[in-house]
C-alpha cells in the first residue's frame, strides 16, 4: 500500500486529494492528515481514512480534536507538530497549506525524501533554491500540482528542456475581471471571492482577482523549471480550458487543456510517473464552441508586474513579496483597506526592503532567513495597512 499524508487536508485541496483516495479502497495508507481551525472535519477524515495521526495547527483547539477522534488515533497541535507529522514516513506527500505556513512542512517531509505534490505555490516563490537544493540533496521528488505548472509538466514529458522557447502561462482574470478599472476600488471581499470557474480556498480566489496569484505562479514557473523570466508570458483566457502553453525552438506549441477541476492535477501527481483513469469530467470542445484569449493589462493588475521586480531583484524578495502580499490580503479581507491598496503596499514594502538591503539574500539562503525576511516584510505591510485604515 501506497503511504501518503496530506497537510492541509480540510482545505479544498486536501478533500480533492482524499476524495480521490477514498475512490480507490485498499490502495493507500493513510500516516498524517494536518488542518487549521476545522478540527470536526479533520477528526471526520482521520476516522474515515484511519489515519496514524491528525494535527491541527491551532494549540487551543487540541482537546476539541482529542475528544472528536476515535480510540487509537493520534492527536496533535502546532505549527512543530505539523512539521513533526510531516516528517514521518510516506511514499507521498500532498503539501496543501495555504500560505507561507506550509513552507516549514513541506522542507521537513522533503528532508525525508519522500514524493512531495506541491500545491503551496508560496514555498517555490519564499524559497526557491533552498527547496531545490534540499530535495536533491535528500533525494525527494517534487511534483507541481498547481493547474498552470502540472500543465506544463505535462506537456514538457519527454521533451528536452533545452528546446523550450516558452511558456505560456493563462489567467482567467478572476471575479472582477469584467468591472471597469475605476471602480476596482470599490471591490468587497465578497465580490472579489467569486471566481468565474474555479472552486477553491477563499485566500487564492481573492488573489486570483488581483491577479496576485498568477504574479506568484510565474515566479513559481521561474523556480521550478528554471525559465528565464523573459520567456515566461501570461496570457488572459476567460474559460479555464487551456492551462498553460509550451513553446518549442521549431515554433510548435504544445497545449495542455481539461476542465477547470483540481482532480485531474492532483491525480496525475498521485499516479505519476503512470497515467491511470481519474473521475474528471471529459473536455467537450464542440460543447464549449469558443475559447478566447488576450494579453494581460498591467495596468488594471499591477502584481504582474512587481513579479518581474521580484525575479529581477532575486535573493530574498519571493520572500517578501508573498508575506507583505499575505498581509495585504488579511488587511483587505478584514475590511481595512481597499481592493487596489493591495498592490501598493506590497509594492512600498519591496521596494523599503531593498533599499535597506534587507531582501538582497546574499551566499545560501537558509529557512531561518526567509522566515525572517517573512516576519519583517509581513510587520511592514501590516503597518502601512493600518496607516491606510487611519486615513481612510
Ligand atoms: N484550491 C485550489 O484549487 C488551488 C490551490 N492551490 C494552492 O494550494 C494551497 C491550498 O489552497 P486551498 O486548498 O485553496 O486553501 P484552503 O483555504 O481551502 O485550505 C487551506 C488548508 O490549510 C489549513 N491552514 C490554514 N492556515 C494554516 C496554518 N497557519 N497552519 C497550518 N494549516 C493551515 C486549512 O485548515 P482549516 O481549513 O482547517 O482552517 C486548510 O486545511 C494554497 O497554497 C493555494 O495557493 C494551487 C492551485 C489550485
Ligand atoms: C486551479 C489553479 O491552479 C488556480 O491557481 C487557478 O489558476 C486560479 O485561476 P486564475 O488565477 O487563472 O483565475
Ligand atoms: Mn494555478
Amino acid at each position: 500500500m501506497k503511504r501518503v499524508s496530506i497537510l492541509g487536508s480540510t482545505g479544498s485541496i486536501g478533500q480533492s486529494t482524499l476524495s480521490l483516495i477514498a475512490g480507490r479502497p485498499g490502495e493507500y495508507d493513510v500516516v498524517a492528515l494536518t488542518g487549521g481551525r476545522n478540527v470536526e472535519l479533520l477528526a471526520r477524515q482521520a476516522a474515515e481514512t484511519g489515519a496514524a495521526i491528525a494535527v491541527t495547527s491551532e494549540p487551543d483547539l487540541l482537546d476539541q480534536l482529542r475528544d472528536a477522534l476515535p480510540a487509537g488515533i493520534e492527536a496533535a497541535a502546532g505549527a512543530e507538530a505539523i512539521a513533526e507529522a510531516a516528517a514521518r514516513r510516506a511514499d507521498w506527500v500532498m503539501s496543501a497549506i495555504v500560505g507561507a505556513a506550509g513552507l516549514a512542512p513541506g522542507l521537513a517531509a522533503i528532508e525525508t525524501g519522500t514524493t512531495l505534490a506541491l500545491a503551496n505555490k508560496e514555498t517555490l516563490v519564499a524559497a526557491g533554491p533552498l527547496v531545490l537544493s534540499r530535495a536533491a540533496a535528500s533525494g525527494a521528488t517534487i511534483l507541481p500540482v498547481d493547474s498552470e505548472h502540472s500543465a506544463i509538466f505535462q506537456a514538457l514529458r519527454g521533451e528536452d528542456p533545452a528546446a523550450v522557447e516558452r511558456v505560456i502561462i493563462t489567467a482567467s482574470g478572476g471575479a472582477l475581471r469584467d468591472w471597469p478599472m475605476e471602480r476596482l476600488a470599490e471591490a468587497t471581499p465578497e465580490e472579489a471571492g467569486r471566481h468565474p470557474n474555479w472552486a477553491m480556498g477563499n485566500r487564492i480566489t481573492v488573489d486570483s482577482a488581483s491577479m496576485f496569484n498568477k504574479a506568484l505562479e510565474v515566479i513559481e514557473a521561474k523556480e521550478f523549471f528554471g525559465f528565464s523570466p523573459d520567456r515566461i508570458e501570461v496570457l488572459i483566457h476567460h474559460e479555464s480550458i487551456v492551462h498553460a502553453l509550451v513553446g518549442f525552438v521549431d515554433g510548435g506549441v504544445m497545449a495542455h487543456l481539461g476542465p477547470p477541476d483540481m482532480r485531474h492535477a492532483i491525480g496525475h501527481a498521485l499516479d505519476w510517473p503512470d497515467r491511470r483513469a481519474l473521475p474528471v469530467e471529459r473536455l467537450d470542445l464542440a460543447k464549449i464552441g469558443q475559447l478566447s484569449f488576450r494579453p494581460p493589462d498591467e495596468a488594471r493588475w499591477p502584481a504582474l508586474r512587481l513579479a518581474r521586480d521580484v525575479m529581477a531583484r532575486g535573493g530574498l524578495t519571493g520572500a517578501a513579496f508573498n508575506a507583505a502580499k499575505e498581509a495585504a490580503l488579511d488587511a483587505f479581507l478584514a475590511r481595512q483597506m481597499r481592493f487596489t491598496d493591495m498592490a501598493h503596499i506590497v509594492e512600498t514594502v519591496l521596494d523599503e526592503m531593498d533599499a535597506s538591503g534587507e531582501t538582497s539574500g546574499r551566499g545560501d539562503i537558509s529557512l531561518g532567513d526567509v522566515l525572517e525576511t517573512d516576519a519583517a516584510a509581513r510587520a511592514r505591510a501590516r503597518g502601512a495597512a493600518t496607516r491606510l485604515s487611519q486615513t481612510v
